[in-house]
């Protein structure tokens, strides 16, 4: 993306950024909330009026129709229905991107909820919740997915699954951007993007920003780009 500016509300959320996600790669978008990161989200897979800029996804431009297949997107609420079940759910949603019935084993796996599938999802945790609505993301398999905030609300154990997912997933060359105002999760990506006020602090990979800014965490990092004011 070059010179992309989004206005929200009459307010300037993004004043420039340009960017560029190489394939196959687990990129972290961090910063804290209200820092824009959704926005870039929604920027990236078509969602976000832009008042400039160009944006390109996977060789289109944002929000083309050729690549509703390609691009997966889970927003922070849960986007499943509460009263159908897990499965219901997926064949529903695999019907509409006209994925294989046989695409939804596959994701229920993924994310492992194969043995909740006849649960209704108004009776599964919230983490669980979440999950199902990444097992949607999954079908007919994207090669971006874009995930805002996947990890919360859930416990350790269901947090390092996840990002072991991100992982297989990107060694199959899909490529990955995924939010968190969790700064210990940059350690699993590949790549770290640092946002403030609708600004990139630092693209770089963990042990390039750790050096850049003398710093044990990205927690520190974070704050020592602040206060030294740049890159
Ligand atoms: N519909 C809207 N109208 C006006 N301003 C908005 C709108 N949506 C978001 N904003 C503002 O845009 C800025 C960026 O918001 P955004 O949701 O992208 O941040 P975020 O980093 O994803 O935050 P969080 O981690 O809390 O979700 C914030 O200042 C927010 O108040």
């Amino acid at each position: 993306m070059a010179g992309l500016r989004v206005v929200r509300g009459g307010a300037v959320v993004i004043p420039g950024i340009e960017l560029t996600v190489a394939a196959g790669e687990v990129v972290g978008l961090l910063g804290p909330s209200g820092s824009g990161k959704s926005t870039l989200m929604r920027v990236i897979v078509g969602v976000q009026v832009v008042a400039a800029g160009t944006v390109s996804v996977l060789g289109r431009p944002a929000g083309h129709p050729a690549l509703r297949r390609e691009v997966g997107y889970v927003t922070q609420a849960p986007s499943v229905y509460p009263d159908l079940s897990v499965a219901e759910n997926l064949h529903y949603f695999a019907t509409l991107l006209g994925a294989d019935a046989a695409d939804v084993d596959r994701v229920l796996d993924a994310v492992d909820l194969a043995s909740s599938a006849t649960r209704r999802v108004s009776t599964l945790s919230g983490g669980e919740r979440s999950r199902v609505s990444l097992a949607a993301a999954l079908l007919g398999s994207p090669r971006l997915l874009v995930l805002d905030e996947p990890t919360v609300g859930l416990d350790p154990v269901l947090r390092r699954d996840l990002w072991d997912l991100f992982g297989r997933l990107a060694a199959t060359g899909v490529t990955l951007l995924v939010s968190s105002h969790v700064m210990d999760e940059a350690v699993r990506c590949d790549r770290l993007l640092l946002m403030r006020a609708g600004a990139l602090l630092a693209d770089a990979t963990l042990p390039e920003l750790l050096e850049r800014t003398g710093t044990p965490d990205v927690e520190h990092a974070f704050l020592a780009l602040v206060e030294g004011g740049g890159r």
